[in-house]
Order: structure tokens, then C-alpha cells, then sequence
């Protein structure tokens, strides 16, 4: 039976950089992560596609998957819905994939309550100012929209404490080393490679 995978959570306030580190870390050479794509009720921005950046549904199709229960996680941000399908998650895992998810604090929360050995990895901007500065510039989102983001990132990132690693995004391809660096500790961890090892030195403790 193949080893189960490794699941890695990277989260953050919106702006923060998450999608531009994650996409450093996968044009890596040696990256062999599958990306998570989430489901979304939001408006598909330009350059977006269908499949790629996100699964782009209505409000009534997003609610059916949750009743039908096809979600993992998912919440309620800035009026929209968003989640993570939980049919690829089980299926990628299953066949000994490392899967990463690029989620907001909640749906991180809830991940983390169902799936407590995952790896959860907080990416913190230098500052609230600098964070203000990439939402502007990153030209998405209206005034009204980026205010509601602000407001939320001050509480988001005192949710920090609850991830086993935080990382500061000040220069992109620095983040991306951190993580990567991060993820190659995790996966050679005794708990991982030897979990029969960390039963007995818990036995010792005890
Ligand atoms: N280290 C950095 N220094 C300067 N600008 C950055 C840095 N990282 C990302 N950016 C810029 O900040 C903006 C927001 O980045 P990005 O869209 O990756 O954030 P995000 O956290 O994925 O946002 P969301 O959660 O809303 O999807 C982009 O314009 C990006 O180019
Ligand atoms: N709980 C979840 N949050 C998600 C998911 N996919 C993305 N996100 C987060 O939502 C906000 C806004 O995203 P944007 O694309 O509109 O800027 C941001 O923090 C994303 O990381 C998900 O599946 N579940």
C-alpha cells in the first residue's frame, strides 16, 4: 500500500503573497507537489481560468456540494463562498501525493481539526502598511473590497499562533526557500518516516 501523503496548508490574509510564493515553489525543478484547486462563488478576474485558479460555481452549487458533503473545508469571505473539494484531497493523499492548499484562516482551522498531521504554514506580510500596498497594487479588487480585506487581516493575523510555522513574505523567492526548507524538515521527520518510533518515544515521556 503506498504512504499516505503529506498535506501542507499555507495561509495568510489576502495579499499577502501566498499565490505568488506558491507558484515560485512549484516552478521549482524538484517540486512534486499537486495543487489543491478550490471552489469559489466570486467573480472569475481577468486572466483567471476555469479549473486552473479556481472551480468557478454558483451560490446554489456551491451549497449543494456542501449538503452533498464534497467539501473539506470552506468559508465565507468578503461575501463569497470558498473551499477546498475534498474528493481530490482523499484521492491524492491515498496514492502517496503531497497535496497543497492555499486557504484563508477558517477553512485552515477546519483542516486542521480533521486532518491534525498536516503541515500549517502562516505567511505573514513585513507589515500592515506593505500589505495595503500589495492589495492596491495586485489592480483586482475596488476600494470597498480592499477595505473589507484589510479589516479582516488584522484579525487573520492574529491567528497566527495557531499554525506550527509562521514565514514572512518579504522577498518572494526567500518565502519560497523558507517553505521549502520547511516541508523537506517536515518530511523526514521521525513522526513521518519512523511513526512507530514516535509511538515509543511518547510510551518513554509517559
Ligand atoms: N514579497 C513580495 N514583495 C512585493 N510584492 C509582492 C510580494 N509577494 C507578492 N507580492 C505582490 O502582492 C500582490 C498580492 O499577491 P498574491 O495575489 O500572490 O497574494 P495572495 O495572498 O495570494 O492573495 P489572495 O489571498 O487574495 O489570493 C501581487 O501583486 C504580488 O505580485
Ligand atoms: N477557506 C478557504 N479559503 C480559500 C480557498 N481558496 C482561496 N481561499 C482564500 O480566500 C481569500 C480570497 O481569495 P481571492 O482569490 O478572492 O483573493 C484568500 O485568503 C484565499 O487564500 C479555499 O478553498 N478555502
Amino acid at each position: 500500500m503506498a504512504k499516505q501523503g503529506m498535506l501542507i496548508v499555507l495561509s495568510g490574509p489576502s495579499g499577502v503573497g501566498k499565490g505568488t510564493v506558491r507558484k515560485e515553489i512549484f516552478d521549482s525543478d524538484d517540486n512534486d507537489f499537486q495543487y489543491s484547486v478550490s471552489m469559489t462563488t466570486r467573480q472569475m478576474r481577468p486572466g483567471e481560468v476555469n479549473g486552473k485558479d479556481y472551480y468557478f460555481v454558483t451560490k446554489d452549487e456551491f451549497e449543494d456540494e456542501i449538503q452533498s458533503g464534497g467539501m473539506l473545508e470552506y468559508a465565507k469571505y468578503v461575501d463569497n463562498y470558498y473551499g477546498t473539494p475534498l474528493k481530490y484531497i482523499k484521492q491524492s493523499l491515498a496514492a502517496g501525493k503531497d497535496v497543497f492548499l492555499e486557504i484563508e484562516v477558517n477553512g485552515a482551522m477546519q483542516v486542521r481539526e480533521k486532518m491534525p498531521d498536516g503541515v500549517f504554514i502562516f505567511l505573514t506580510p513585513p507589515d500592515l502598511i506593505e500589505l495595503k500596498h500589495r492589495i492596491i497594487g495586485r489592480g483586482t479588487d475596488d476600494m470597498a473590497v480592499i477595505n473589507k480585506r484589510m479589516a479582516k487581516a488584522v484579525d487573520e493575523i492574529k491567528m497566527m499562533r495557531n499554525y506550527d510555522y509562521a514565514v514572512v513574505n518579504d522577498e518572494v523567492p526567500l518565502a519560497a526557500e523558507r517553505i521549502k526548507a520547511i516541508i523537506r524538515s517536515e518530511r523526514f521527520s521521525v513522526k513521518r518516516v519512523m511513526p512507530e518510533y514516535e509511538e515509543m518515544l511518547g510510551d518513554a515521556e509517559s
